[in-house]
């Protein structure tokens, strides 16, 4: 295992901001990580990052503790903004890039090539604090992985970005995994970690409830959803049993269900009551296995 977190907590004085946590991340893998506001993701990432001492367990990177002199080797965007509000934004990119060890030239190449790529070449003369804060974002994202690291940790990268350049962003992350690195992401968007990941977990007040990989946590959850289009009334069918939740739809609905045999019963009955014009099983959402774990929406 590339990213090893064993038994973590981290105490603020009687608080247990996150409470036994273990969790590996494979080389090269991407691993979302979700939880409510508070569940405890960024004092995560400070513990693995080193900068913030665990009160109990070790993260380590590789087999060992990371520590400053590992700066070449890993990316963090923080949550909160770490750029320098007056620095220029190429200049800072470069200065950020040079701290961690790469090569002058290369850094301005790869810089520009970066600002270039998410179409803000003109801004690269430009103070950080004149940008709007989407195009801040971008800038902090390069300043994580321009270096090139073989890990980075990106607390919420898509904060603040409307949906043409959380896609921009979407595609530069998958892009940098392509090129083996190894990648942990929080974000309150379970879509955007069910596209993206291959694992993924969910802290709850500083505990990790959910962890594996997206297909496993969904067999798992057991539970499936049946979309069903008729033009009769089919509300009707809400109150067959194993039927566990109806959600109306234009000229349908959809039924969660107990098991898949429940999907059986409700296609027969269904059709006793008119033609069936759509009938699919679905598997459940990240967001439906989030509210029924979390009890609550604001991942
Ligand atoms: N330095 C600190 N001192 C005291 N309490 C802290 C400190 N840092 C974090 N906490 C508390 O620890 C808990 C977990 O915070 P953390 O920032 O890790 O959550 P999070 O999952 O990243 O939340 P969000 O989604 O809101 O960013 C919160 O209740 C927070 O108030």
């Amino acid at each position: 295992m590339s990213l090893s977190i064993s038994k973590a907590t981290k105490k603020f004085g009687d608080f247990t901001a996150v409470d036994d946590i273990s969790l590996d991340v494979s080389e090269g893998q991407m691993h979302g990580f979700l939880g409510a506001n508070g569940a405890g993701k960024t004092t995560t990432f400070r513990m693995a990052l080193g900068l913030l001492a665990p009160t109990a367990g070790e993260v380590l990177w590789k087999g060992r503790s990371i520590s400053y002199a590992d700066s070449p080797y890993i990316g963090y965007l923080p949550e909160e903004r770490g750029l320098y509000p007056k620095m220029k934004v190429q200049e800072q990119l470069v200065y950020l890039a040079r701290l961690r060890r790469m090569d002058k030239k290369q850094a301005e190449l790869g810089a520009q090539e970066w600002l270039e790529r998410f179409e803000v070449p003109h801004y690269a003369n430009k103070k950080v604090e004149e940008l709007s804060k989407g195009n801040q974002q971008k800038i902090q994202l390069i300043a994580s992985l321009l270096h090139k690291p073989e890990l980075l940790i990106l607390d919420e990268p898509f904060s603040g970005l409307d949906p043409v350049n959380v896609e921009m962003l979407k595609r530069a992350i998958l892009d940098f995994q392509q090129q083996g690195a190894t990648i942990v992401f929080s974000s309150h968007r379970m879509d955007h970690v069910e596209e993206l990941c291959d694992n993924m977990s969910i802290l709850d007040k500083g505990k990790l409830i959910v962890h594996g990989s997206i297909r496993d946590v969904k067999r798992s959850f057991g539970k499936q959803n049946v979309r069903l289009y008729s033009d009769a009334d089919i509300t009707l069918l809400a109150g067959l049993p194993g039927i566990e939740k109806f959600t109306p739809q234009r000229s349908g609905a959809v039924f969660r269900i107990a098991d898949e045999s429940v999907g059986q019963l409700l296609l027969t009955e269904a059709l006793k009551l008119g033609p069936v014009r759509q009938f699919a099983l679905e598997e459940p959402t990240l967001e439906e296995i989030f509210i029924e774990k979390v009890g609550r929406t604001d991942a």
